[in-house]
């Protein structure tokens, strides 16, 4: 857990990050991200997603999903674009070779001209399991990866990831955000002994080998980001882990993940701004920026939910928690740390943590 980023080194960072409110900036400044899922049986968590990122200050939200969902999606808020672009086979019917082919090209058409746009992606919030649809979604991911854009993965997206875990492994800019039985599969595929571990063989890990498990399946995946959900959140890059144990909420109602997929995927959008910035400015660069986002995330989302449950107790759903994200005692749980750290210790431009090795890249594709 040593020798990488420290959780003194992430909170005041968020200071820099979180953009300022200002008449001269445009629209678009503040974040521009989408997510990939919404399909025949899920409109709820593509929704929960968008509409967390926008109260938490994102400029726009859009969601690429079924036709089906879509109409669905757009009844709940005029506040998100959504795009009916993709398909799945309940629509389709059974498609042989050649009829698979063209439906991807379509949807590859259809996705790829918005994708540069974004500051990132989330991928899997209510996506459905459907293997068309998640072909098209893992050629999504790698067209993702050429452009250097920021991914979350989450709910399905997971799913896919580990069938499929060359997908993300190495990828610097992934985010993982698995809850417990993700992360259980996740493990089983890749550190388990054989490969396709049966639910029944998943390996138990006791709550303190967490962290240690958490680093090692972080590394094994080249340093991609994992958030792994539950009591505590602990929150890895391979290496080092930070966690997350802000009490939250006793409630555990659906649609928390996609909460904090969206307030992550908020985070990394101004993160990814602020990196760019710092870098073609040649200041040194501090830590590293998924890991800072996905601490921030989470800590947002628990603090909600806390206040959340505070007022609506047994009847908390997760709208009232998306309620509470912007208010003034739910952003607290950042700032007082920021402000108490940085009186102690800290100017952001001598960080010493080594630059991004893509950052450039990053800075390139803005
Ligand atoms: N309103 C909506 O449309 C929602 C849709 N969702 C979507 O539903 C799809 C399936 O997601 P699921 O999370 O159900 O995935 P899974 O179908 O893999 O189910 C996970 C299972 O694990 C169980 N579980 C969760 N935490 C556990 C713990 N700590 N210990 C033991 N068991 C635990 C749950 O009860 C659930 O049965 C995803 O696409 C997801 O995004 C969810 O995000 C919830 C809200
Ligand atoms: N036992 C717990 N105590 C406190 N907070 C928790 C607990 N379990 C999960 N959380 C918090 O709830 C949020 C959602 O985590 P959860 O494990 O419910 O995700 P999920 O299963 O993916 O949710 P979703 O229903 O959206 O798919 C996270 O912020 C996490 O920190
Ligand atoms: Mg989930």
């Amino acid at each position: 857990m040593d020798g990488g980023l420290k959780l003194q080194h992430i909170l005041p960072a968020l200071q820099y990050v979180v953009p300022v409110l200002a008449p001269e900036r445009h629209k678009g400044q503040a974040g521009k991200v989408a997510v990939i899922g919404g399909c025949r049986e899920y409109t709820g968590a593509p929704y929960f997603f968008a509409i967390s990122a926008l109260k938490m200050g994102a400029d726009l939200a859009h969601i690429f999903c079924t036709a089906g969902a879509a109409t669905v999606i757009k009844s709940y808020s005029p506040e998100i674009i959504v795009h009916p672009v993709l398909h799945e086979s309940y629509d389709t019917g059974e498609l042989g070779g050649k009829e698979r082919v063209d439906v991807k090209d379509k949807v590859m058409g259809e996705v790829s001209k918005w994708l540069e746009r974004f500051d990132c992606i989330v991928i899997g919030p209510g996506l459905g399991r459907d293997s068309l649809l998640l072909d098209c979604v893992a050629e999504i991911i790698v067209k993702a990866k050429s452009l250097n854009i920021p991914l979350v993965l989450d709910g399905d997206g997971l799913f896919l990831i580990t069938k499929e875990p060359e997908l993300v492994i190495g990828y610097p800019f992934a985010t993982l955000t698995p809850n417990v039985t993700e992360h259980k599969r996740l493990v089983a595929k890749i550190l388990g002994e054989k490969n396709n571990e049966a639910p029944g063989n998943w390996r138990e890990v006791s709550d303190e080998d967490l962290p240690g498990q958490l680093q090692a399946l972080a590394k094994k995946m080249g340093g991609v980001t994992i958030v792994q959900k539950g009591k505590t959140d602990y929150i890895s890059d391979g290496k080092t882990v930070v966690s997350s144990d802000y009490f939250g909420s006793p409630r555990r109602c659906g649609g928390q993940g996609d909460v904090l997929s969206g307030c992550t995927a908020c985070f990394v959008s101004w993160a990814r701004d602020f990196w760019s910035k710092a870098d073609s400015e040649g200041r040194k660069i501090c830590s590293n920026p998924t890991m800072v986002s996905a601490l921030a995330g989470s800590l947002l989302c628990r603090k909600a939910a806390a206040n959340a449950f505070a007022q609506h107790k047994r009847s908390t759903v997760t709208g009232n928690i998306i309620e509470c994200l912007g208010h003034r005692l739910t952003l607290c749980i950042l700032f007082p740390f920021v402000a108490i750290l940085c009186t102690v210790w800290i100017n952001f431009s001598h960080f010493d943590y080594p630059a991004h090795p893509q950052i450039h890249a990053w800075k390139e594709s803005t």
